[in-house]
């Protein structure tokens, strides 16, 4: 099935007597996008901080690309946040040079980069323009393409498609598609939405209180369950 990303072993997170994930296990490889699914306050949110550093696990371990050091991880991930901020009089381009520069790519090399990803998620139009003027669906391709300054071996998606519209929905997934399969990078996303899992996950996790209710294909959870859509079975599980 192609190189391990990502391994998770037992990662667990609590909060006092909350616990918010327990005993997550999972394996990822390249080019895989997993979906992260599961009502309200399952524990996507906290498996995505957990698996990019910016938590620390209660018990429990990850590698990523085989590395288990904080630094070494956040080296080889992406992440776009659920709610990400921006500022609003740089525009595209600047934005993503700032960050190319943070990464340590060279002041003359920065603005290539800033290009090719702009092309990339499809706003080479837009770049010189301020992002105070796009709309939601660019400000969320903006924020994959920053995500992908570092060339990660992940790219974590907190709930990318929220509030976008049908078009806006359809252009990031498109996009994820793409980069999954021309990078070669794992995705990990958490959505409520079962449509675009169905459309675009290659495995799926179904969380619920913070457990992992059940793993798979969307096919082979909803084989399992005896339905014919992963959407059934996830109602069923999750009811
Ligand atoms: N800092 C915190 N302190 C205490 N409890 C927390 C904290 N962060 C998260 N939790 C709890 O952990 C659980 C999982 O939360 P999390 O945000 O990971 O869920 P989620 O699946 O992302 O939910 P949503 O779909 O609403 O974004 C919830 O019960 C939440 O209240």
């Amino acid at each position: 099935m192609g190189v391990v990303t990502l391994r998770a072993t037992g990662l667990t997170k609590r909060y006092g007597a909350r616990t918010a994930v327990e005993d997550l296990s999972f394996t990822a490889h390249e080019g895989e996008i997993v979906g992260l699914l599961g009502p309200n306050g399952a524990g996507k949110t906290t498996t995505i901080r957990l698996l990019t550093t910016i938590l620390t696990a209660t018990s429990g371990e990850f590698t990523v690309a085989g590395e288990s050091a904080p630094a070494e991880i956040r080296r080889r991930v992406g992440v776009l946040p659920e709610s990400a901020g921006y500022p609003a009089i740089q525009t595209g381009r600047e934005y993503l040079r700032y960050h190319a520069r943070l990464f340590g790519i060279e002041r003359s090399a920065a603005g290539a980069v800033a290009d090719r990803l702009l092309a990339e998620v499809g706003m080479a139009d837009r770049g010189r323009t301020r992002i105070s003027g796009y709309s939601r669906g660019m400000r969320q391709r903006l924020g994959i393409a920053r995500a992908l300054v570092n060339e990660p071996v992940v790219l974590f998606l907190d709930e990318p498609t929220l509030g976008l519209d049908p078009a806006g929905q359809a252009q990031v997934l498109t996009l994820v598609r793409e980069v999954a399969a021309r990078r070669g990078t794992t995705v990990v996303l958490s959505t409520h939405t079962l449509h675009e899992v169905e459309e675009i996950c290659t495995s799926v996790l179904i969380l619920n209180r913070g457990k992992v209710l059940v793993a798979g294909t969307p096919r082979e959870i909803a084989e399992s369950a005896g339905v014919d859509r992963l959407s059934d079975a996830f109602l069923a599980m999750t009811r």
